[in-house]
């Protein structure tokens, strides 16, 4: 099913861990089911290739058959799937978004600060006005300066704001900074925030995002979509009080490099058939995937 245009991203959506088989290749079956597993536990949509996909880790082919295997089930589920894409320099980053034309499933593409690089404020934004003028989706700026090395101030998130063609931010600047809450503080027209550090998700939708897109989703998925909802409906007691115990179980899953916890914990479930990442990233302890186990049977109680 096409999404509606234009798309305003809100509620969870849940970057995919791409599933390893025990012949070391992406299980398409397992990842078809895990995608429909967090849109029945109420994801508002799903992400294709995020850093929690190990996008880095993928080849030409195998990027191509998760976007695939991902569009079909939105297609069949009518939910918006936003793809990461657009990393690297502005040619090569426009040319992968150029790559996504005509998938009517693909709501954005989510698209890095480019990392390492470390330009001026002025070229990350000349890099997203040239992407957003040449793609053909709308993009959402994945602003993480620990991982690009590039941090951006409210001004400048704003600037991108603006542009048209961008229609919001996964911001994930590892806390609650005085950019984060200026920029909520006067955002551009049809921009939207999105949490994009786990744990800090409840004061982001506290102080105006509309959503997340989160690796922890993957588990107690429902509990993060009563979040989302709480905040959005002013039911306070409940988002402090769910916003606390998801903020645990979220430090717990990053407690080692993201996502082998959520890899273990998904296999410990029997939703995916091994727990496997591929270097340099190396698997989940024990102990870290007995730790989630707890609290997600604290989880499960009321809250
Ligand atoms: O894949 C993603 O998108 C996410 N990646 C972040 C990371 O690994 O730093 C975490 C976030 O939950 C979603």
């Amino acid at each position: 099913m096409a999404q509606d245009l234009p798309f305003t991203p809100r509620g969870i959506h849940v970057p995919l861990v791409t599933p390893f088989g025990a012949d070391g290749r992406p299980d398409l079956d397992a990842l078809d089911a895990l995608a429909h597993s967090v849109l029945d536990g109420g994801a508002a949509g799903i992400v294709a290739l995020g850093t929690t996909g190990e996008v880095g880790a993928l080849d030409p082919e195998e990027r191509a058959a998760v976007i695939d295997t991902c569009a079909r089930v939105c297609r069949r589920r009518g939910a918006p799937l936003i793809v990461g894409a657009g990393s690297g320099a502005t040619a090569a980053a426009a040319r992968e978004l150029a790559a996504l034309a005509g998938r009517p499933e693909i709501a954005a593409a989510l698209v890095i600060v480019p990392a390492f690089v470390r330009p001026s404020p002025e070229g990350v934004l000349a890099h997203f006005e040239r992407l957003a003028a040449e793609s053909p989706v709308p993009l959402i700026v994945y602003h993480i300066p620990y991982r690009t090395g590039r941090s951006l101030d409210a001004a400048t998130l704003r600037a991108l704001g603006a542009l048209p063609g961008v229609i919001g931010v996964k911001h994930a600047v590892g806390g609650v900074d005085q950019d984060t809450v200026a920029l909520l503080g006067d955002l551009p027209d049809d921009f939207a925030v999105l949490a994009g550090d786990d744990a800090f998700v409840s004061p982001l939708l506290a102080l105006g995002a509309t959503g997340g897109i989160l690796a922890s989703a993957h588990l107690a998925t429902d509990r993060f979509a009563a979040l989302a909802e709480a905040w959005h409906t002013g039911d306070i007691p409940r988002a402090r009080a769910l916003g606390h115990h998801l903020a645990r179980l979220s430090t717990l899953l990053f407690a080692e490099p993201n996502p082998a916890v959520v890899k273990a914990v998904l296999h410990a479930q029997g939703r995916i058939p091994t727990p496997d990442v591929r270097l340099p990233l190396l698997p989940a302890s024990e102990a870290s995937v007995k730790a989630v186990t707890e609290v997600l049977a604290e989880l499960a109680e009321p809250v």
